[in-house]
């Protein structure tokens, strides 16, 4: 397979408008439009319930939109099935491994459904196990593993496949100190080679300072979005100690304002 990033210079991911959710009598997402280019970092934060889930689940295709539409390295689902779906790897909050397959035996399938050349694919594996701290964890099977290491097995998989769109939700949680700073690494490695990285984390701070953009939503609405440093101006917090998570106070507490009685 040539990943998407390859075969196309339009963006990575391209959500238009996109009303949606699970029934049409009531949308959870109302009218979000998102872009992420290659190479970027788009941090994707709100209040459990915003809609950050469903809107993940509609780039991934499990969702039909009541109106608007999402285009991943160009396409949509409808026009180009096979592009688009091999264009994404995601990464769940929670880890879900296949309980007979090793830690490598599920990096090499991973290889073989991509199509990825197999030695590079073994070299990228034995990196990412230095990367992840999971050399010697190689040989074992997910139920020998912690919740972290599992879900370092997830992260490692995604990032075998370098694809054009790489999705991942609350990446931090469960991770190590070392694990954490392993991803970190891993997302500058990977950007640095043209992946379009959307992250949804309630971990402010690192978003802060990885985030190329962000897109902040609030009860399904887009209500901020732009490089850290404009949703921070766009709250009002232009202080030199103002932090993003006093913005999105600030940017939450606006919105509850502004939409009193509805
Ligand atoms: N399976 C479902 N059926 C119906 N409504 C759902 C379902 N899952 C979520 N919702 C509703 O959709 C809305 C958005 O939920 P969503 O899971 O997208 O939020 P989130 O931003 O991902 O929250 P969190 O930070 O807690 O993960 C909420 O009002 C929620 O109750």
């Amino acid at each position: 397979m040539v990943s998407g990033q390859e075969k196309t210079s339009a963006p990575a991911l391209a959500m238009k408008e996109l009303t949606g959710g699970y029934s049409r009598r009531r949308p959870v997402l109302h009218g979000v439009s998102m872009t992420l280019h290659s190479g970027e970092l788009l941090g994707l934060i709100g209040l459990n319930g915003a809609g950050k889930s469903t809107a993940i689940k509609h780039i991934l295709g499990l969702m039909v939109a009541h109106s608007g539409e999402v285009r991943v390295a160009g396409a949509t689902l409808e026009e180009n099935r096979e592009l688009y779906r091999s264009s994404i790897a995601y990464v769940p909050e929670q880890p879900s491994l296949f309980p007979n397959l090793t830690v490598k035996e599920h990096l090499h399938w991973t290889a073989l459904a991509y199509g990825l050349d197999r030695e590079a694919a073994e070299k990228r594996a034995e990196e990412l196990a230095t990367t992840f701290r999971m050399t010697e964890a190689m040989k074992a099977l997910p139920d020998t593993l912690s919740k972290g290491m599992k879900q370092k097995v997830m992260l490692m998989n995604a990032l075998l496949v370098r694809p054009a769109l790489l999705i991942i939700d609350e990446p931090f949680l469960g991770l190590d100190p070392l694990a954490i700073r392993g991803l970190v690494a891993a997302l500058d490695e990977a950007r640095d080679e043209g992946t379009a990285i959307l992250l949804s984390s309630h971990i402010l701070p690192a978003l802060e300072r990885k985030a190329n953009r962000l897109v902040v939503l609030h009860k399904g609405r887009l209500i901020a979005e732009g490089t850290p440093k404009e949703v921070k101006a766009a709250a009002g917090c232009t202080g030199p100690e103002a932090t993003l998570d006093d913005a999105f106070e600030a940017l939450v507490e606006a919105a509850e304002g502004g939409r009193k009685g509805e």
